[in-house]
């Protein structure tokens, strides 16, 4: 049971909503088994790009998974949402994960065989039998990414995966996934308003412009060991430039609205 992460390519893209233009000319090369965070200010157009990359939008311009085009969603691509309403109430936490399995026709052997390695994975052997009514918001996050890694896509698709935790909940998770993600090899791409997150999970942090047509706005490569230290030196000044970049985009658009006259931070 062992996944290896695909690359993507992202070339000349732009998504289109309702007839609005929300993301353009997006080039991105993200190598297999790379850990990549989208950063920007709200509304900007990361979950569109996500949602493409997953099949769930179509692509004006060319997504590449593995060197085959995007055209739709496919189980090479497991998507980890923030809402955990994502998993099935009238499921125990083991049916969940066996779904995907289940549709693909799966013997019931391999697919018990399958749960137990994700679930142990993602530390929840415990909990097998519950219902996703009795988990914690933690517990039923770790229920959803063990129902995505079941199918070892080779790429994984996090959409502010713990957006709604408080912050410990949060923290550990942030560890758990960092650790899930090097037991994996798979490719992440992950969505985050938190640039803390951002710098202590990812190989590279992509920052996007404001929308309306919004792109990508910097690259920048962490490369700094884990685990990461927020009082580092390094760590600082990359939060600093981070803010700096997206808190500029922010600026930009409430004053285009007439709304901002000092600076504002992200
Ligand atoms: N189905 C849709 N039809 C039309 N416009 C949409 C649709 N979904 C999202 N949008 C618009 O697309 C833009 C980008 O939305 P998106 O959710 O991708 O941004 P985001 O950067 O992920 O936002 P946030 O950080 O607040 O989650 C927004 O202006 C939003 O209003």
């Amino acid at each position: 049971m062992s996944m290896t992460g695909s690359s993507i390519a992202i070339n000349q893209l732009s998504l289109t909503l309702d007839g609005n233009e929300i993301v353009s000319q997006i080039d991105l090369q993200i190598a297999a088994g790379e850990f990549v965070c989208l950063l920007g200010p709200s509304g900007c157009g990361k979950s569109t790009l996500l949602n493409a990359i997953a099949g769930f939008v179509p692509a004006n311009g060319h997504i590449r998974v593995a060197g085959k085009a995007v055209n739709g969603p496919g189980v090479d691509r497991g998507v980890v949402f923030q809402s955990s309403e994502a998993l099935f109430p009238w499921l125990t936490v083991r049916e969940n994960v066996e779904y995907g399995p289940r549709l693909r026709g799966v013997s019931s052997r391999k697919r018990a065989e399958l749960a137990d390695h994700y679930l142990s994975l993602v530390g929840l052997s415990h909990a097998a039998d519950k219902f996703p009514d009795a988990l914690s918001g933690g517990m039923r996050q770790r229920a959803q990414i063990a129902r995505v890694l079941v199918n070892e896509p080779s790429v994984v698709l996090m959409d502010e995966p713990f957006g709604a935790l408080d912050a410990q909940t949060r923290e550990v998770l942030q560890r758990e996934l960092d650790r899930i993600w090097r037991a994996t090899g798979c490719t992440i791409v992950f969505v985050t308003h938190d640039i803390w997150e951002a710098i202590l999970l990812a190989d590279r942090i992509v920052t996007m412009t404001a929308g309306p047509r919004a792109t990508i706005k910097t690259i920048e490569t962490v490369g700094l060991p884990h685990p990461r230290d927020p009082a580092d030196p390094s760590s600082l000044a990359l939060y600093r430039r981070l803010r700096d970049d997206i808190g500029a985009e922010v600026t930009r658009v409430l004053r285009a609205q007439g709304l901002a006259v000092g600076e504002v931070a992200a």
